[in-house]
């Protein structure tokens, strides 16, 4: 059954059933890690213009009231803006702050301000218990995340939860599909290509045929994201919140669900997800080089000669000489390899990664790995009947 093609309702239905999260058996003195203890889950809310993202915020912070809830509007990472807003809710009522970002300084990074700003309020208000963070509709969500998604070594209070897309029922199709002048990737797909969650909102002004059509599409570009279709944008909030999508702690229900990326056809869509599979132990230096010649460099090309642009990876992979699964996570150009609380049998230590992006092909990339990353099973029995001295 796993093996055969599951169709978009079947694979649903299936991350549905999926438990986010299973109890994991731990060891003494790994409780630690397990627990993000006090730092705070940022979610982002993108979508296109109109698609109801200010809606879901609302419909969040009515239906949250046990959490002191810190919404951003604006958007860090645009521009050389010396202010932004912040609104925190509290007790439902929303009240906005205006944060000094602008320090002069050319050697602080947005990024380092956007967090100080967000940590400097948090000292003065106390801390907030979520952040929700609305892009603008022509945003680029993946310049955005990888502003909060930050290192825990780093020792900041905030974590990167996970990102929602908001599709609009109506025009989504439409956004998806349209050609953009020079090769640029349009907005809407960038989009949902990056979503952990995609809501299909506005589905009281389409017919099913419809509504059909634009899931199929969205499910060709991101075949990783969870799909949940809502009117107002309403939706069961532990759907969207604590999803923890960029950490370890997402990484059980992440083997199941890269096991079971739906196949369906490319249609005509320039994004698309691929995946691959391959067994045996990757070594780690080499599959660093691999990830930073497709996310920095982006020197690897397709049959066409045109360089394939990664929008979002997911993997897990087994090492050479490490016990424990890890997790590989990229976004954008950022990407990190974490150790889950989970160790490899022997007998099925494997590579399973997950693109999202332009101008992918599976078998170059698949290809490539086994070439350049995996282990060659010749060198390592070459090591057992001559052990170096
Ligand atoms: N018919 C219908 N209208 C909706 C639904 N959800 C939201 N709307 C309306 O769509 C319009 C846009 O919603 P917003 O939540 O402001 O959308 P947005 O994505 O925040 O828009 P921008 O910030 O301008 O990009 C509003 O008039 C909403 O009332 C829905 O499910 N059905
Ligand atoms: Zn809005």
């Amino acid at each position: 059954m796993l093996e055969a093609a599951v169709t978009v309702e079947e694979e649903e239905e299936y991350a549905e059933d999926c438990p986010e999260l299973v109890p994991i058996e731990t060891k003494q003195g790994e409780e630690e890690k397990l627990d993000p203890g006090v730092r705070i889950p940022v979610t982002i809310i993108t979508g296109y213009l109109g698609a109801g993202k200010t809606t879901l915020l609302n419909y969040i912070l009515t239906e949250q009231h046990s959490k002191r809830i810190a919404v951003i509007l604006n958007e860090f990472g645009e521009g050389s803006a010396v202010e932004k807003s912040l609104a925190v809710s509290q007790d439902g009522e929303l009240y906005e702050e205006w944060l000094e970002l602008g320090n002069g300084c050319l050697c602080c990074s947005v990024k380092d301000n956007g967090l100080r700003a967000i940590e400097n309020l948090m000292q003065k208000k106390g801390k907030f218990d979520y952040i929700l963070l609305e892009t603008t509709g022509l945003a680029d969500p993946g310049a955005v995340a990888s502003i909060f998604w930050v290192d825990a070594e780093l020792g900041s209070d905030i974590y990167l939860d996970g990102i929602i897309t908001v599709v609009d029922s109506k025009y989504g199709l439409k956004h998806l599909t349209e050609d953009k002048p020079d090769g640029f990737i349009n907005e809407a797909t960038r989009q949902v290509a990056l979503a952990d969650i995609i809501l299909i909102n506005k589905t009281d002004l389409v017919s099913e045929e419809e509504l059909n059509n634009l899931r199929t599409t969205i499910r060709s570009i991101n075949g990783l994201g969870k799909i949940l279709e809502t009117q107002r944008s309403r939706v069961d909030l532990s759907n969207v919140l604590e999803l923890h999508a960029f950490d370890s702690l997402s990484g059980i229900s992440l083997q199941e669900k890269l096991q079971h990326v739906p196949t369906v056809p490319h249609l005509d869509q320039s994004i698309v997800t691929i995946t691959f599979e391959v067994p045996g132990n990757a070594k780690e230096e080499s599959l660093n080089i691999f990830i930073q010649n497709l996310l920095w460099e982006k020197n690897v090309r397709n049959k066409d000669g045109r360089c394939m642009e990664v929008i979002r990876l997911k993997g897990l992979v087994s090492i050479k000489d490490k016990p424990k699964q890890m997790i590989l996570q990229g976004v954008h150009e950022l990407y990190d390899l974490e150790e889950m609380p989970v160790k490899w049998e022997d007998a099925e230590r494997t590579n399973r990664l997950v693109l999202i992006g332009r101008n992918l092909d599976k078998d170059i990339l698949k290809q490539m790995f086994i070439a350049t990353v995996t282990e060659a099973e010749k060198q390592e029995t070459a090591h057992e009947v001559h052990p170096p001295h």
